[in-house]
């Protein structure tokens, strides 16, 4: 595999127009097919960070300095899958529209590669059809539909906000297991924003751990778990919840 980063995020800095600073001096680099976790507490940056390599700051945010480069086209996962899709568009159909748009197939092409796109997510078969609309889907189902309409753009870096958060555990699970599976099929890299740690570390290879708009700690995810430097990734480590012991259990 190719160690030369497809993604360098330099220097980092992003305020608000009235200066208020919301991330600052971020560094972080991402190779080919590499799984990068920024992990922290809510409102520490992480989502604003992601969206900044998208270029899809929301208004009111700007970039102050630094600068971002990318080789390779990036694809986004957003924490809401419900939200994220058209209610009044079949899923089938919002998927082939990406793909004409995205792969520039034929109308025929796009339909064949939206319907093999359904299968890979290990989406029902009754999704295929024209009349099954977003409103019919679980949520974990909508979660599968929306990371097919991010790899529908081919990403070589896929971008994941959350995307498990609002989902319940078992079901948090089939999707990082999809998500494994398909970035071992498809070689994508993967940034993967999370306040849980287990699932950062879980899913990825590096960790940065980031507070208050500033990364506090960066490496391997392993040394990261078994060796924290920052007091405040050792907090998040502690503030793992164990399971309690039973009455009677050794
Ligand atoms: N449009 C905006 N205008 C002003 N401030 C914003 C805007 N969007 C986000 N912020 C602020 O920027 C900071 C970082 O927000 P961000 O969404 O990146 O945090 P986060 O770590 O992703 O949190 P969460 O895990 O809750 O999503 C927060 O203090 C937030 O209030």
């Amino acid at each position: 595999m190719s160690t030369e980063p497809i993604l360098e995020v330099k220097a980092l800095s992003l305020s608000t127009k009235s200066n208020q600073k919301l991330v600052q001096d971020v560094h972080f680099s991402l190779g080919r097919g590499e799984s990068l976790g920024l992990v922290g507490e809510s409102g520490s940056g992480k989502s604003l960070t992601l969206r900044s390599i998208l270029g899809l700051l929301p208004s009111g945010v700007e970039q102050t300095g630094g600068t971002i480069r990318s080789d390779v086209n990036s694809a986004m996962v957003f924490q809401d899958p419900r939200g994220a899709l058209d209610p009044l568009c079949p899923v089938v159909k919002q998927l082939a529209e990406v793909v004409y748009y995205r792969q520039k197939l034929s109308r025929k092409a796009s339909r064949v590669a939206a319907l093999e796109l359904l299968e890979l997510l290990g989406l029902p078969d009754s999704l295929k059809r024209e009349d099954r609309y977003p409103s019919q889907l679980s949520g974990g189902q909508c979660q599968r539909v929306v990371i097919a309409l991010a790899l529908a753009c081919k990403p070589g870096i896929l971008l994941c906000d959350e995307p498990t958060t609002a989902l319940d555990v078992t079901v948090q699970r089939q999707i990082m297991e999809t998500i494994q599976r398909l970035q071992h099929e498809l070689g994508f890299a993967m940034v993967f924003v999370t306040h849980n740690l287990a699932i950062a570390a879980t899913l990825c290879s590096k960790l940065c751990v980031m507070k208050q708009g500033q990364i506090v700690e960066h490496g391997d995810s392993l040394s990261v778990l078994q060796n924290p430097q920052d007091p405040y990734t050792q907090m998040l480590i502690n503030s793992v919840l164990p399971l309690p012991k039973l009455e009677g259990s050794e």
